[in-house]
């Protein structure tokens, strides 16, 4: 089984770009949702993006826009792969997935059925998070335990303190945090970033 990956999301400078790079993010969010406290515009994520080298993944984030805008910014912002949240149409996920990698993001509530939906469908990966995303606001992950998916991902409320009793019970394939790594909305803690990715990599 390979490790879980590790993403640091709500990136939305250079500097913080490299330091998450530096302290070894498998992956770096990149919130393009205009309603988020942690926007980022296209040509910051772009310049990020090609300054943290070919083995950082880079993941555009979006909420309820529609597919030209999430192409049109995946593109400028140099994404890698794209993280879908909202109540969206399959048909629009598949679509999307036509030209990145998706990551389409999850309620609990609405886990067995997305899990059927996507299962055999190599570009779409499923990720855990909170109704409210962003919120710094954890699930209960031992009522998780018998439904979460093998392959999905896992965010909602993940900091250094909590990650390895969430890797414990579910086994995610990665994990994603921001409200619990930062020192103000955008910007990144150094500390809670570094020991966020080694304790998802000592776990
Ligand atoms: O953080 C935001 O502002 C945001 C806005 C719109 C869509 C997603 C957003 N963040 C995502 O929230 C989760 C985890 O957040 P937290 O660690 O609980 O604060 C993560 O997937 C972010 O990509």
């Amino acid at each position: 089984m390979s490790r879980t990956r590790v993403k640091i999301c709500g990136t939305t400078n250079l500097p913080d770009a490299l330091l998450s790079a530096e302290a070894g993010a498998d992956a770096l969010g990149f919130i393009f949702a205009p309603i988020s406290k942690r926007l980022v515009r296209a040509e910051v994520a772009r310049e990020a993006s090609l300054a943290v080298g070919p083995a950082v993944a880079r993941i555009g984030v979006f909420l309820n826009q529609g597919l030209d805008e999430v192409l049109r910014l995946a593109e400028g912002g140099r994404m890698s792969a794209v993280q879908l949240h909202g109540p969206l149409a399959p048909e629009f996920v598949l679509a999307a997935a036509q030209f990145y990698p998706v990551l389409r993001v999850v309620r609990p509530a609405d886990l067995q059925t997305e899990a059927q939906r996507w299962a055999g469908h190599p570009a779409v990966t499923l990720m855990l998070d909170a109704p409210e995303p962003g919120g710094g606001v954890p699930l209960d992950w031992a009522a998780l335990q018998a439904d979460f998916p093998a392959g999905a991902w896992l965010a909602a409320g993940l900091g250094p303190e909590n990650v390895a009793e969430a890797m414990r019970l579910l086994r995610p394939a990665g994990v994603d945090a921001v409200s619990k790594l930062e020192a103000s909305a955008g910007q990144k803690n150094p500390q809670a970033v570094k020991a966020f990715v080694d304790a998802v990599k000592g776990s």
